[in-house]
């Protein structure tokens, strides 16, 4: 019988199943897709936000300033760039000059250090291409940005390397409680008994919340479009740039992202379908014309892809972090929108506690808190290059041009604990097809690795998992693997 299993292998779902590893406790996670890191947390603004955004009293508030604090250390620990750039919230009309007043105060009341409301010069003086119209800001020197991408594939091979089961393509059918405590999960990979479980289901949430508990959720899916700017423009801008937030959030931002692109959007629509990730002329349009008030100069024409993501928005615009009603050893985190990024290992760190409190394990000497540093060859120098193609000429074979991402990278990240299983899989943990021509040289590529690597034909490969496989049919007197 397993102590706790994790329901989803978003950012939540990793981060608590790496902080309940540090514990003598049997561990599992499930998730619905091929892969962790392919719900609402593959596609965000990637802002660790300093926290004057969140409603003063709230759990978002809470989390969201103790996630930020957690997340230097987190990153050192895993490997992970992150960078705290600050962020500046702009007021563009001398009307509106009273909102960063309020925003301050809310801040202020949420604990947010070091904050300041800077004049027109000051801002021009730190993000010369901000619009000169600008009136004023709130400069947050704690904001910062990191890859949810990156975060979430260390937090899950950190967890696994301290024990926990990792189950992909587990989507969960149903809950029955065990007379006497603990659930029976059924999946799509069969049955898990445990002692508790922990629902960290993203969008879906609510429909695995509404399976046991006595209080029900409704998850709204907030779809938030994005483009994104060629790396041409990196150091374009040092901070984060919000607009004033609106009822529907925080509006259009313009950031760095710690790749060296720059991310503009989202839109946010409230929609029915929890996996509709279309996006939309209007919404797209909508992104630019708003970012281009932040960004006078945006390049127009140097966007290099544009996507959409989804926020599991409740009515009560609040996370529900805790043991469900009704439900003994049900523990939600639902409702995890923005700041959800951000407040991920404070929400981490509370349920363990919690459910440390009721378990009462004791704690692993052995808990490794570090995983092996991922050696990423567009960040040696030339030096490092030579030492490392020397001792593994796979790091002499460039695989994606764009990105620089050697073959030794892409077969590392498939091998790696819960590693690769497919295209998006290793663009995920390396960036190869995230650049300029989007996998359009590198995609046959690793496909012909995961083949090699996963003992698979090249047309059982998978674009990211369930039936999205990339070619279709071998011709004759063509060899299936290109080497
Ligand atoms: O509009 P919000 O408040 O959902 O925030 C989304 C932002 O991009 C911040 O991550």
């Amino acid at each position: 019988m397993l102590d706790v299993l994790v329901i989803g292998g978003g950012v939540v779902g990793c981060a608590v199943a790496r902080e309940l590893s540090r514990w003598r406790l049997r561990v599992a996670l499930c998730e619905k897709g091929a892969d962790v890191c392919v719900g609402t947390t593959k596609a965000n603004s990637a802002i660790v936000h300093a926290g004057h955004s969140a409603k003063p009293g709230s759990l978002m508030a809470e989390y969201n300033v103790r996630g930020n604090e957690l997340y230097e250390q987190l990153c050192a620990d895993l490997d992970v760039p992150f960078r705290r750039n600050g962020s500046l919230t702009l007021c563009l009309a001398a009307e509106d000059r009273p909102k960063l007043d309020e925003l301050y105060a809310d801040g202020m009341a949420n604990g947010v250090p070091d904050m300041r409301i800077i004049g027109h010069d000051e801002v021009l003086r730190m993000e010369p291409n901000v619009n000169p119209e600008v009136v004023a800001a709130l400069h947050t020197p704690t904001g910062g940005i990191v890859c949810p991408y990156e975060l979430t594939v260390a937090l899950a091979e950190n967890a696994a390397m301290n024990g926990v089961e990792f189950h992909c393509e587990a989507a969960v059918e149903g809950l029955t409680s065990i007379v006497g405590g603990g659930w029976i999960v059924h999946t799509r990979k069969g049955d898990f008994r445990t002692r508790t479980v922990v629902n960290a289901a993203g969008l879906y949430a609510d429909v695995i919340n509404n399976m046991v508990s006595t209080t029900l959720l409704r998850i709204t899916p907030r779809r938030g479009e994005y483009w994104m700017v060629d790396k041409a423009y990196e150091g374009a801008f040092t901070a984060t740039l919000f607009q004033l937030p609106s009822a529907m959030g925080k509006g259009i931002l313009v950031t760095p992202t710690v790749d060296g692109t720059i991310l503009i959007g989202p839109t946010a629509d409230d929609i029915d379908d929890k996996d509709d990730l279309s996006t939309t002329l209007p919404g797209l349009e909508q992104v630019l014309k708003v970012a281009s008030q932040t960004w006078p100069g945006l390049p127009r024409r140097s966007m290099i892809t544009s996507f959409a993501g989804l926020r599991a928005h409740l009515p009560s615009h609040d996370f529900v972090v805790g043991e469900a009603p009704g439900a003994p050893g049900f523990y939600n985190a639902a409702g995890i929108e923005s700041p959800g990024l951000t407040a991920a290992p404070a929400i981490a760190e509370a349920l363990c506690r919690q459910i440390v409190a009721v378990l009462k394990p004791a704690a692993r000497a052995d808990f490794q808190s570090k995983r092996p540093p991922v050696r990423r060859f567009r960040k040696m120098s030339d030096d490092e290059r030579a030492a490392a193609i020397a001792l593994d000429p796979a790091f002499g074979r460039m695989v994606c041009r764009c990105e620089m991402v050697t073959e030794a990278e892409v077969r590392d990240a498939i091998r790696r604990p819960v590693g690769a299983r497919s295209v998006d899989g290793v663009k995920r943990r390396t960036r190869a097809g995230m650049g300029r021509c989007q996998g359009g040289f590198c995609m046959p590529r690793v496909l012909a690795i995961l083949s090699e690597e996963l003992g698979v034909s090249p047309l059982a490969v998978t674009k990211d998992g369930g039936a999205s496989t990339i070619l279709t049919a071998r011709l004759d007197g063509v060899k299936e693997q290109s080497k």
